[in-house]
């Protein structure tokens, strides 16, 4: 059972667990693999490459589209053209989950410090949290650029915990992917998935988060708070 008696700090993964961000994903991949003459694959695939960062995805999209491994150039380009397009599909392509900003305001009332641990391109995160209204809420904010190494590694992990000066066992890692439950495990930190996330398709119970929630609702009681 889950141990979430001394909680002092959260952090949250972003896409999937706070925000529906598949939209705009999947009109720039759309829009880069048109451009290299290849089918667009649509939102429903498109939601299950999310969770390992730009990268990745566009390596998925383009193995599906090309029915084998991109070469490096072609990783790039495909890269170069998604950095294009999401740039102008962000904003309009992302929605706030129900009860984000609820939940967030009530943590922060009660004086707990958040931080968000992405995969998402840096460049891309904070204007994201901007325009969706939840920027102040976090004290600390860490990209996928901004670690050598992506979750599953805890690596952003460890470093929430040295910013806010906090025991593993006194973080709450939200997220709603496989990496998220391997991130927070690989710190020793207690973890939550959310079951409305991306997750590749699959349910994130498979994981074994120490609790599975379907809403931000759940979210303080569950926490004691
Ligand atoms: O950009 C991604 O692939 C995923 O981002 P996330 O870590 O916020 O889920
Ligand atoms: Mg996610």
């Amino acid at each position: 059972m889950a141990h979430f008696t001394d909680i002092r700090a959260l952090a949250f993964d972003l896409d999937g667990t706070l925000v529906d961000s598949a939209p705009g994903l999947s009109q720039a991949i759309d829009h880069a693999l048109s451009d290299l003459q290849l089918p667009p694959p649509g939102l429903a695939l498109a939601s299950t490459w999310i969770g390992n960062g730009a990268d990745v995805m566009m390596t998925r999209a383009l193995t599906w589209a090309l029915g084998r491994e991109p070469h490096a150039e072609e990783q790039r380009d495909a890269r170069a053209l998604f950095d294009k397009y999401y740039a102008q599909t962000v904003e309009a392509g992302s929605t706030l989950f129900p009860q984000v900003v609820e939940t967030l305001a009530a943590l922060q009332a009660k004086g707990l410090p958040l931080a968000i641990v992405t995969n998402k391109p840096t460049p891309f995160v904070a204007p994201l949290l901007k325009s969706l209204g939840i920027a102040e809420y976090f004290t600390q904010i860490i990209g996928g650029d901004d670690v050598i190494v992506k979750k599953p590694h805890p690596a952003a992990i460890f470093l929430v915990l040295g910013h806010f000066g906090v025991l593993p066992g006194q973080l709450l890692f939200v997220g709603d992917s496989r990496n998220d439950i391997l991130a927070a495990q690989a710190a020793g930190v207690p973890n939550i998935g959310m079951t409305f996330g991306y997750n590749y398709g699959e349910p994130i119970a498979t994981s074994q988060p120490d609790l599975t929630l379907d809403s931000f609702d759940e979210l303080l009681p569950a926490i004691g708070l």
